[in-house]
C-alpha cells in the first residue's frame, strides 16, 4: 500500500515512512492511493471475534508488507491490554435504536487512547528498527496531548512537545498533559487558541531546515495511522448492531474532521454506512460548509466542549480529496484560497458527492447541557458535553429502522463543570485517577510565535 498526497506534489510513501513523516512535504495530508475492500462475508465474519482481532484484520492491508504480522499482532494486543473495558470499545444504549460507542476506556479517558496508543508503540518499533530517533510535536485543544504523552512517555527514542491553548482546556486535561514526570515531555502551554497551536505545528512540517534539524514527526490527525486505529471501531460497533445484513449510521462530535472520516474510510472498504452525522457546538464551520457548500472562517468562540473549539479542521482536505475523485489540483486550489482569503467553495460535483455521504448538524452550549440532563434523568447515565453534542444532533437526524451509534468521545469527568451544571453531580474520575488532580504540574508558557517555540525546541530535543 502506498500513500500519496492530497496536494499531489509529494513523493508517494510506504506506510512506516508515512507514520514517521506526519504532514506531506507539500503541505498535503497523506491518504491510502486505493481502498482495502471487505466484502459482505468478510465483514459478517468479524461477528463474535474480539476488539484486537478485529482491528488485527482491519489495520493489516494498511501496513501489511512493512511490520512482521507477529511483531504487529503483539502491538495490537499491548495497547488494547491498557483500556480498562474488556470489550475496549462498548456500547450502550441511550435511547430507541440509540447508542453511545464508549472509547473512553484508555489511559486518559478520551477516544484518542485508542489510536495513540497503537501510535506510540509503532513508531518505536519502526524508530528502533531503523535505529533512529524523533520529534514529535504535536497541537492540542485538550485531549490529543494527554494521550500523546501517556503514549509516549519515557520512550527513548522520541522527544515530545505539545502546544496547548492556555487556559482554553479543562483543568483536568491540562493537569494530564502537565503532570508527567517523564523527561522526553514537554508541555507547552501558547498564548493563542488551538488554531494557532495546529497552524505553528504545521508552519515547521512546512519549515525544511527545521524539520529535517529535529526529524520531525507528528501525533495529530494529520498522521495517517491515527486515521487507521480509528476505523477499527466503526466496524466493532457496526458489527454487534448487526452490520453488514443491517445498515447503521453514526453521529460523530466533530472538530479537526479526523474521527468521522475514519467512519468515512470504513464506509469505502465496504461496511455499509447510511449517514455519517458531522455534530459540530457552536465552531460550526463544517455544518455551514455542508448547507452552503462555501467553507468560511469565522473567530473561534469558546465553548464546554472545548476540544471541538476549532475552526481549521484539518481532515477535511482528505475528504475534499476523495469526494473530488483524487483531483489534487481541486484540492491545492482549494487550501490556496483558504490560505488567502480564509474561505473557498466546493465545486458542485464535488459537494454532491459529499453530501450522498454525510448529514450535519449543531448544537449550543444551552443544548448541549440539555441533552446531558435528558439522558441522565432518561437512562441515568452521564454524558460529557461533547458525547452530548453528538447525541443532541442524533435525535434530530434518526430514521426509522436504522441504528444510530454516537460516537461517546470522552469521559464526562474530564469535564466536571459542565457536567455538574446540567445534573447537578460532580462527576468522579476512575479511582486510578484519583490523585490527578493533586499531582505537581510541569509546563512552559511560550508566546504565539513560530521562531520562539521552534527555538524552544530545537534547544530541548535530544534528536
Ligand atoms: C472529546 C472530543 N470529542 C470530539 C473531538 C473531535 O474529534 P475530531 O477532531 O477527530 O473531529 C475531539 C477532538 O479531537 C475531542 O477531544
Ligand atoms: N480535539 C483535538 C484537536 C486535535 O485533533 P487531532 O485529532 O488532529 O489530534 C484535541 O483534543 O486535541
Amino acid at each position: 500500500m502506498k500513500y500519496v498526497s492530497t496536494r499531489g506534489q509529494a513523493t508517494a510513501l510506504s506506510f512506516r515512512d508515512t507514520m514517521l513523516a506526519g504532514l506531506a512535504s507539500d503541505g498535503g495530508l497523506f491518504v491510502p492511493e486505493s481502498w482495502p475492500q471487505f466484502s459482505h462475508d468478510e465483514i459478517a465474519k468479524l461477528a463474535g471475534k474480539s476488539y484486537c482481532d478485529v482491528a488485527i484484520e482491519i489495520m493489516w492491508p494498511f501496513v501489511e508488507g512493512e511490520i512482521e504480522r507477529a511483531a504487529f499482532e503483539s502491538i495490537v494486543r499491548e495497547s488494547y491490554a491498557t483500556f480498562r473495558h474488556d470489550a475496549v470499545c462498548p456500547l450502550v444504549q441511550t435511547g430507541d435504536n440509540e447508542f453511545l460507542l464508549e472509547l473512553f476506556h484508555g489511559p486518559t479517558l478520551a477516544f484518542k487512547d485508542v489510536a495513540m496508543q497503537l501510535i506510540g508503540r509503532l513508531m518505536d518499533h519502526v524508530l528502533t528498527e531503523r535505529d533512529q530517533r524523533a520529534t514529535i510535536v504535536g497541537a492540542t485543544s485538550g485531549d490529543t496531548g494527554g494521550a500523546a504523552i501517556d503514549a509516549f512517555a519515557g520512550r527513548d527514542r522520541t522527544d515530545m512537545f505539545i502546544l496547548f491553548p492556555e487556559g482554553r482546556v479543562s483543568p483536568v486535561q491540562q493537569r494530564q498533559m502537565t503532570s508527567s514526570t517523564a523527561l522526553n515531555v514537554h508541555a507547552l502551554a501558547i498564548d493563542g487558541n488551538f488554531d494557532d497551536c495546529q497552524a505553528h505545528v504545521k508552519s515547521m512540517f512546512n519549515h525544511a531546515d527545521f524539520r529535517n534539524s529535529v526529524s520531525l514527526s507528528g501525533i495529530n490527525s494529520i498522521n495517517w495511522a491515527r486515521i487507521m486505529a480509528q476505523i477499527v471501531y466503526y466496524f466493532t460497533s457496526a458489527v454487534s448492531l448487526g452490520a453488514p445484513h443491517r445498515t447503521v449510521s453514526f453521529c460523530v462530535p466533530t472538530g479537526n474532521f479526523g474521527d468521522i472520516f475514519a467512519g468515512y474510510a470504513a464506509k469505502q472498504m465496504g461496511l455499509p454506512i447510511d449517514k455519517l452525522i458531522i455534530a459540530t457546538n457552536d465552531n460550526d464551520i463544517l455544518a455551514r460548509t455542508l448547507e452552503t457548500g462555501s467553507y468560511s472562517m469565522s473567530g473561534v468562540v469558546e465553548t464546554t466542549s472545548p476540544s471541538m473549539d476549532i475552526q481549521i479542521s484539518s481532515n477535511f482536505e482528505r475528504l475534499l480529496y476523495k469526494a473530488s475523485g483524487d483531483d489534487d489540483r481541486e484540492v491545492t486550489a482549494y487550501m490556496g484560497t483558504l490560505k488567502q482569503s480564509g474561505e473557498f467553495t466546493i465545486k458542485p460535483e464535488t459537494l454532491k458527492a459529499i453530501r450522498s455521504d454525510f448529514l450535519a448538524g449543531r448544537a449550543d452550549v444551552g443544548q448541549a447541557k440539555q441533552t446531558i440532563k435528558d439522558v441522565a434523568v432518561q437512562c441515568s447515565y452521564t454524558l460529557d458535553p461533547h458525547s452530548a453534542i453528538g447525541v443532541h444532533v442524533a435525535r434530530n437526524h434518526k430514521r426509522d429502522g436504522v441504528p444510530m451509534i454516537v460516537l461517546g468521545t470522552a469521559h464526562p469527568a474530564k469535564f466536571p463543570d459542565a457536567v455538574k451544571q446540567a445534573t447537578g453531580v460532580e462527576p468522579d474520575l476512575p479511582a486510578w485517577l484519583g490523585d490527578l488532580m493533586s499531582r505537581k504540574e510541569n509546563f512552559t508558557p511560550l508566546s504565539s510565535d513560530l521562531k520562539i517555540i521552534e527555538d524552544y525546541i530545537s534547544k530541548h530535543t535530544r534528536a
